[in-house]
């Protein structure tokens, strides 16, 4: 078979990376002639998914190649301005190409996604490949994405946070959270009052959870793409998610007490059999089958279960697949709802107007077998089938059937989309919103009592080794109501918990309390896998705390404790962290084995190792890191920071260790006259020759003796160089355009804030090279959550 025939494909859900696999054993390769699949449409047009007399477009809409689509990220200031780039710059560039004597259409902006931040455009690789100009704008976009101001990200996989409505004073819960697109766009929210050079630092929290290990990781290094003080990243199973504790305000006389934390928003993605997915991951059309759906079923219903037991009332949870198959979705819905009947389907019609959706479905039959046997209408009809007599063992539930009340669900207020109807993939969202309690009688509330008893008997999800083994005790809890208790003793020592902690992470098995419940046996949460190290809050008297504080000038508002590290020492050896008052109080609340913590809060300072790492007295040197210093900015004595031009900029960016003696004055006289260690330097916006600057950016610089350091990732910086200069004048770039196979250059365009995002002291240097450019971008299809 030919390569250039050949298309790869990950299915939807599984996360698994076309670099993940060996080529001499795949199975996933497959011939365009080869998209057909007679069980995909004798079960859906049972369905009757569409009309019967729109089949054929649909399912030859499945078989086009899905455009590439990307939002452009970050905080809403960075955002608007970014696109107003791409407006103003690009697309105007990208008109009127022609390529083999076609006029390629540029991209253009999604018409339902707010304010306009999100394109598409459906350009074969060949072009982005061999046209100039789509060249250039394909490097654009391979840096932009590196350093977090685009993300790529199929179009319907921005719907279930748009609906989810998260403002900056939620406390929000991402169930099934990797590799975190969608967790990225819930950040984005929290810090919508971000500006373009500060972070704000939210009341709210988002609490990203997924059930693999390695994929949370994933989702760690993608979220530190916006770095916030309230993140927080788990790795626990979503359907038995603990309830954690929080601190309440202290009572009448002046006790500490803790509640329950129940979350205003709550995104359930959840796995799913990805079929919505066929126009990217072309193998779904060889393996499909019915029985995917029906196996994950089970699951699904029980996150969503979780996710209400976890939400306030009043509190909203979006639930979504990428998947067309009714048992994946609204049976799904159904099952759920029928045991929390304080929750109701929300009608979002109006919302996002210009979205082209179908209603759910109100009528289903699962196949009962792989064949496609739709023949029972209710499962009634199935149980007294001769098919279920033989057949003891199909595992099939009531709640795979629609239910015989089924409209009191409302379940055409759930949402599907079609690849027909907008160009796009499969998808299907519904809101779900819960009752204010006093809505609710007495009978709702005897039911959601007896919430445990209820969860239906399903099959046990395939999950990592670990996860199964971490089974939290207060998962099994039933009540979500917000319960102020008091504490039986005093918060203990931190530092001390967290030692304790540790302990607890390599033993096997461990006997906890469970609140109210007497003891009880619990499995190690900190089985398998979980390594992390504990998370200690430094006393805010530390002297490495102060010495930072005092080397940046940071004001008295700076939280200083709410300062982390990460060591089991608890020592201010490496890293610091901060965290805001919510994640402080998770942190504090709850063991961090037993909710497998893997992330808490943003790493603002880090030891600078080598050269003349130590300060007079043998103190050693903390910098601020690029990621953290907009999180600090706020805090930093504006009198400290030191004003630069854009030549000082230029100089900067083309070397990694400019002599202070190169620069021009003032700077050069400002810079020698700066003690050895971290400063901040501001660029306010200035033109100089092509060069637009339109926006002030504010980076960490590190002096040394007789030398400044621009404390960028060096991708930050080739990014931060093609907009500026329209070329990528670093050591990399000229590096690898003297191999000939440097990133394409652009035009000059306006200057953004340049995410700082890396640890330059540890960095190894790596030439881009065009070939990696293609290679990111397909990656980034890989990762890219659907
Ligand atoms: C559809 S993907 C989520 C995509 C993600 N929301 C995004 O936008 O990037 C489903 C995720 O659920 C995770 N998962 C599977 N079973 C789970 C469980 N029981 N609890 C939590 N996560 C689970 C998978 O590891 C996978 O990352």
């Amino acid at each position: 078979m030919a390569k250039s025939k050949r298309r790869a494909f990950k299915k939807g859900g599984s996360g698994q990376s076309r670099k993940d696999k060996d080529d001499s054993t795949r199975t996933d390769i497959i011939e365009k002639s080869d998209m057909d699949n007679e069980r995909f449409k004798a079960y859906y047009q049972a369905q009757n998914l569409v009309p019967e007399d729109e089949w054929e477009i649909f399912y030859d809409a499945l078989k086009q190649h899905l455009p590439t689509t990307f939002r452009v990220a970050g905080s809403r200031q960075v955002a608007n301005s970014l696109n107003r780039m791409i407006k103003d710059v690009h697309v105007p560039a990208l008109s009127k190409v022609i390529f083999e004597g076609q006029e390629i259409p540029p991209p253009a902006q999604i018409p339902w996604y707010p304010d306009g931040l999100a394109w598409h455009f459906n350009v074969p690789k060949k072009i982005l490949r061999k046209s100039p100009e789509f060249k250039k704008f394909h490097s654009f976009l391979v840096f932009e994405t590196e350093v977090g101001n685009v993300s790529r990200q199929e179009a319907v996989s921005m719907l279930p946070p748009l609906f989810l409505e998260v403002e900056p004073h939620h406390k929000v819960m991402d169930m099934c959270a990797a590799p975190g697109s969608k967790t990225a766009q819930l950040l984005e929210a929290l810090h919508a009052q971000d500006s373009v050079t500060a972070t704000s630092i939210p009341s709210g929290l988002l609490v990203a959870n997924d059930s693999d290990h390695k994929r949370t990781h994933l989702l760690i290094h993608q979220s530190a793409r916006l770095p916030s003080p309230a993140l927080v990243v788990t790795n626990l199973d979503a359907s038995i998610y603990p309830i954690m504790k929080i601190d309440a305000p202290v009572g009448p006389n002046g006790e500490k007490r803790t509640q329950q934390l129940l979350f205003d928003r709550i995104l359930c993605d959840v796995p799913c059999s990805g079929d919505g997915t066929m126009r990217k991951n072309l193998g779904i059309w060889k393996n499909w089958q019915p029985m995917d759906g029906n196996g994950l079923h089970g699951l699904q219903v029980r996150i969503l279960q979780r996710a209400m037991k976890l939400l306030k009332p009043e509190g909203r949870i979006v639930y979504s697949t990428c998947s067309l198959n009714p048992v994946e979705n609204e049976a799904v819905l159904t099952a759920a709802l029928k045991s929390n009947p304080d929750f109701y389907l929300v009608d979002v019609s109006s919302m996002l107007p210009a979205l082209k959706r179908r209603p759910g479905l109100s009528s289903w039959r699962p196949s009962v077998d792989r064949s496609i046997n739709t023949a029972y209408a209710t499962y009634e009809e199935f149980q007294a089938s001769q098919f279920a007599n033989d057949n003891p063992n199909t595992k099939l539930t009531e709640g795979h059937w629609p239910p015989k009340d089924v409209e009191r669900y409302d379940l055409p207020r759930s949402m599907r989309i079609y690849p027909h109807l907008q160009d796009t993939g499969g998808f299907f969202v519904a809101v779900l919103e819960r009752r204010a309690q006093t809505d609710m009688n007495a009978n709702e509330k005897k039911r959601e009592a007896s919430y445990s008893e209820e969860l239906p008997e399903t099959k046990k999800p395939r999950l990592e080794k670990e996860a199964n083994e971490a089974e939290p005790s207060t998962a099994l809890e039933t009540d979500a109501d917000i319960e102020i208790e008091a504490e039986a003793s005093p918060v203990k020592d931190v530092a001390v918990d967290a030692k304790e902690d540790e302990a607890e992470a390599t033993s096997t098995s461990a006997s906890v309390a469970a609140p109210g419940k007497g003891k009880k046996k619990e499995k190690a949460s900190g089985g398998g896998t979980f390594k992390e190290h504990p998370y200690t809050f430094l006393s805010p008297t530390d002297p490495i705390l102060l010495h930072c504080i005092e080397r940046l000038s940071l004001n008295s508002d700076f939280p200083s404790s709410n300062v982390l590290v990460r060591n089991p020492e608890g020592d201010a050896v490496r890293s610091l962290y901060l965290a805001n008052d919510l994640v402080k109080s998770v942190v504090e609340h709850n063991n961090y084995t037993r909710i497998r913590l893997s992330a808490a809060g943003t790493k603002v300072f880090s030891k600078q190792e080598g050269g003349k790492a130590t300060a007079v007295g043998g103190e050693p040197q903390f910098r601020v890191l690029g990621e953290g210093l907009p999180v600090i900015l706020p805090f930093v004595d504006p009198t400290t920071i030191i004003t630069a031009d854009l030549a000082t900029l230029k100089v900067l960016v083309q070397s990694y260790y400019p002599l202070v003696s190169s620069f021009v004055e003032p700077f050069k006289s400002v810079a020698e006259a700066r003690p050895v260690g971290s400063h901040v330097v501001r660029f306010p916006p200035e033109v100089m020759g092509s060069a637009v600057l339109t926006h002030e950016i504010v980076l960490p610089i590190w002096k040394s003796n007789v030398s400044l350091t621009l404390m960028m990732d060096k991708k930050a910086k080739s990014a931060l160089s093609l907009r500026l200069f329209g070329d990528d004048i670093t050591t990399a770039g000229r590096d690898a355009a003297q191999k000939h196979t440097a990133p394409a250059s652009g035009s000059a365009t306006p200057a953004l804030p340049a995410k700082a995002n890396d640890d330059v002291g540890s960095e190894m240097m790596v030439v881009v090279q065009e070939s990696d450019l293609l290679d990111a971008m397909d990656d980034s299809e890989v990762n890219e959550a659907v």
